[in-house]
Order: structure tokens, then C-alpha cells, then sequence
């Protein structure tokens, strides 16, 4: 149970219990300021804990020397002070104190262990450089060297990749991925990179205010709820199709100002499908629209973006055809929408019947996004573009070659001239 404060300021932590196994590939993540950074310095005995102890194979850390921690614990910190003098070769080198005599004479096997350590971070080329010579990526991976250099069983790392440009990010989390698997290197890694960390680590701490929110394997920790309450941000997560680990993509604000597009709700009925209408979708929801969505197939990813939404959607089986009943329920919500917004989806004989019955609504105001002509999507041998054609003639039908036009469009009409059942409400 270990407590932690900085001199006399709040306790940043309060009996936080926290076990990890050995060669256990674990990240920790949280909001700024959540106490990742606090706890990896009390790990490391970097910070004295006020109350509590932490045990090394049920040996607390402070009954090792110095020496004997850094053979078996090597840190990464997050910011580092170093003296700009020293070359890449002998910051690497310095790795080895714990293993030299206080003489410091250097060993075969010291030689050895440096190469290897610069071999796998890549660093043998800036051997002779000096620190200052190097930007902040390369910096990074020769501390990394330096801390590979002391051989230990625990690695701790402080945001290892922040500096680093995609591919080396990835690179060092495969690198720690490989010797997490090969050298049974316990692997301890502060991460802010919610997508990196579900990619490579085995477990995830999720730190929020100093305490423990959730832990546990990157599925069970990175879900929409436990992100959106901790960060306070909304999310979507989904599952990484190539890694099979979660996906989590945080939605912009910035959507957030067609709120007021729609104070009271209005009601939108969107016909989509085929996985072109997600940022469509997001931005409704957003704004605040009451949406629903159809005739769409059931597994397709706009149905499992309305649904994500909460949309209501008149759905079908996947592949399935168009059928009366669906149809008859899609009437019901083109009529209670104050405007139907018909998305650029491709149109073959399983959907066209979607646009057809838009023809059944002549007084209805509808918007029909064509950023690809419907000649390039019409799958149906003419009949979709010639509907589509017919719909766009009429003087109610826009068309919008982009969202942001479809949506200055839609605020157009809800915010421009009286509403048609305000206008009847008056003169009735
Ligand atoms: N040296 C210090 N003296 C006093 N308070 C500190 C010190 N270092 C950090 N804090 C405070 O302790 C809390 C936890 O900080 P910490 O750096 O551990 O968070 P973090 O989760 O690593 O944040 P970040 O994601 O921003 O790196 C914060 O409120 C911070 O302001």
C-alpha cells in the first residue's frame, strides 16, 4: 500500500497497491498529472514513499545497495539532464557503472554489452557524436542504450517514444516487445499513447488521480467508458482489424459547434451504408440531431456507427435485399424528418429501392451528397442514376459535393426561413 507526497502538498497517492509479475509487458496510462511519471520514480526509488514498501521478489527495495538495483532495474526517465560532452559511446558505456570497480576499468564484457545495446537501438552510427549532436529522437534511443547496457530484469520507461518519429516508435515498442519475449525482460512503460500501449503491452494500469481506475488486459481497460470518464473526452473504440487489439479514436470538438444548428433536436433521416457516413454520423450527433437511419443492413459499419450513436435504424440481414416490410418502416421515419440527407453510398439492386422511395415524398426537403458522381456508384445498370437524377431536378433536392456544404446546408434550412410546420401552425 504505498503512499507518496511531495513535501507538504496533497497526497498524490493513497495506499495504491499495484503487483507486477515478472516478464509481464504492462503500460501505465491516465491524464496528465494523474501520478504515471510519481509512481515509475517511486518504483525506481528515485522518491522515498511516505507510507508503504515496495518488494523486489519479496525483498523491499531498500535493503539493495545502489549497484545491486541497477543490475537488476534500469529506468528510462522521461526528462533527462546530461552532460553534453560525453559521445554517444561513452553515455552508453556509463550504463556499465553498476558492474565496474570503482576505478572504472572497463571489462571485455562491458564492450560487449555496450555494442549489443547500441546495435539494438541503432545508435553504432553516432558512436563518436557528442549528445548535442543528436535530436531528440536519437537522444532518446542512446538512453535507452544506456539503460540496456545495465542487463537488468526490469525496464521502466517514462514516455520512451514521445520524440520519436512513427517509425522508430513503433521500433522501439518492438524492440521491448523483443526482449519482453526473448531476454524475459520485465517491461514497465508510461504511455500517453493509448493506441501504442493496446498494441504492445500485455496489461494496462489506467491511473486517474492517483489511484488505480482499472487494470488488466487492453481490452478490458480501454473500453469508451472507463476512457470518456477518465479523460473526459469522448470516444470511439473499436478493434484494430490488422492488430486485433483496440482502436481508440477520440472525437473532435471541434464538431461540437453545429450545436447550434439544432437546439430543439431536429429530426434527420439518413440513408447510408457501405461505411462512407461515419463522419456524417459524428457530426449529427454532435449537433444534436434526433437521427435515425435506413433501410441499412445490419454489420455495416454506418449501422454500427448510428448504433454506437444510439441512431435508431431500420435495419435488414446482412447482404439481405431491400424487402416491403423495412421499406414501410423507413417510410415512417422520412415522413417525421424534417430532412433527409441521402449519403454518396454506392446503389445496386439490394438498395436502390432506398432512393425510389424518396420518390413518394415530393414535398420533402432532401439533401444528397455526390462527392463521386452517381454514374461512378450505380450498380444497378442506369436505374439509380436516372432516380437520382429525377430527385435532384426537383427544386426541394440539393445536392452537396462535400459534408461541410451538406451541413452549412442543413443550417441553412433549419435556421433560415420559418419551419414548414411553423409556417402551417401560423396560418392554420
Ligand atoms: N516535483 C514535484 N513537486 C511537486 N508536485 C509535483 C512534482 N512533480 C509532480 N508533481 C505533481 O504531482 C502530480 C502527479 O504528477 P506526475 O508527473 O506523476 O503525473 P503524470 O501522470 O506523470 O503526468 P504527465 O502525463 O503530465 O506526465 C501532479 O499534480 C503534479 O503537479
Amino acid at each position: 500500500m504505498l503512499s507518496f507526497s511531495y513535501r507538504e502538498e496533497k497526497k498524490i497517492f493513497t495506499d495504491l497497491s499495484l503487483e507486477l509479475e515478472r516478464r509481464e509487458f504492462t503500460g501505465i496510462i491516465g491524464p496528465n498529472g494523474s501520478g504515471k511519471s510519481t509512481l515509475l520514480k517511486n518504483l525506481s526509488r528515485l522518491y522515498e514513499p511516505d507510507g508503504g514498501s515496495i518488494y523486489l521478489d519479496g525483498r523491499s527495495l531498500n535493503r539493495l545497495s545502489a549497484s545491486q538495483l541497477a543490475r537488476r532495474l534500469a529506468v528510462v526517465p522521461q526528462e533527462m539532464r546530461i552532460n553534453f560532452q560525453f559521445n554517444v559511446y561513452d553515455l552508453v558505456m556509463m550504463g556499465r557503472n553498476p558492474y565496474q570497480n570503482r576505478w572504472g576499468s572497463v571489462s571485455e564484457e562491458d564492450r560487449d554489452e555496450v555494442e549489443r545495446a547500441m546495435a539494438l537501438t541503432d545508435v553504432r552510427k553516432f558512436r563518436d557524436k557528442t549528445i548535442d549532436e543528436l535530436s531528440g529522437g536519437e537522444r532518446q534511443r542512446v538512453i535507452i542504450a544506456r539503460a540496456l547496457a545495465q542487463v537488468p530484469e526490469i525496464l521502466l520507461l517514462d514516455e520512451p517514444a514521445s520524440n520519436l518519429d512513427i517509425n522508430y516508435k513503433s521500433e522501439i515498442f518492438d524492440l521491448l516487445a523483443y526482449l519482453n519475449r526473448e531476454s524475459d525482460l520485465t517491461i514497465l512503460v508510461v504511455s500517453h499513447d493509448l493506441n501504442l500501449a493496446a498494441q504492445y503491452c500485455r496489461r494496462l494500469v489506467l491511473l486517474d488521480e492517483g489511484e488505480i481506475h482499472s487494470q488488466g488486459s487492453p481490452d478490458k481497460v480501454l473500453t469508451e467508458d472507463n476512457i470518456s470518464s477518465v479523460y473526459e473526452t469522448g470516444v470511439v473504440v473499436e478493434k484494430n482489424h490488422i492488430t486485433g487489439r483496440p482502436y481508440v479514436t477520440v472525437l473532435p470538438r471541434e464538431h461540437r459547434e453545429y450545436q447550434s444548428l439544432s437546439a430543439a433536436g431536429d429530426r434527420v433521416h439518413v440513408i447510408c451504408g457501405g461505411g462512407n457516413a461515419g463522419n456524417l454520423l459524428q457530426r449529427l450527433y454532435f449537433a444534436g440531431f434526433q437521427v435515425s437511419c435506413g433501410v441499412i443492413n445490419q454489420g455495416d459499419s454506418d449501422w454500427n456507427t448510428a448504433r454506437r450513436f444510439g441512431f435508431y435504424t431500420v435495419d435488414i440481414p446482412p447482404f439481405a435485399y431491400l424487402d416491403e416490410e423495412a421499406l414501410e418502416e423507413n417510410a415512417g421515419w422520412v415522413e417525421k424528418a424534417e430532412l433527409v440527407l441521402v449519403g454518396d453510398l454506392p446503389f445496386g439492386h439490394g438498395n436502390v429501392d432506398n432512393l425510389l422511395q424518396l420518390k413518394e415524398f415530393p414535398d420533402k426537403d432532401i439533401i444528397m451528397l455526390n462527392r463521386r458522381d452517381i454514374e461512378e456508384r450505380d450498380y444497378t445498370g442506369g436505374q439509380a442514376a436516372e432516380i437520382w437524377n429525377e430527385l435532384t431536378a426537383r427544386q426541394n433536392v440539393k445536392t452537396a459535393r462535400q459534408e461541410e456544404e451538406m451541413l452549412s446546408i442543413v443550417g441553412n434550412l433549419l435556421t433560415g426561413a420559418p419551419r414548414k410546420n411553423e409556417s402551417r401552425e401560423e396560418s392554420g
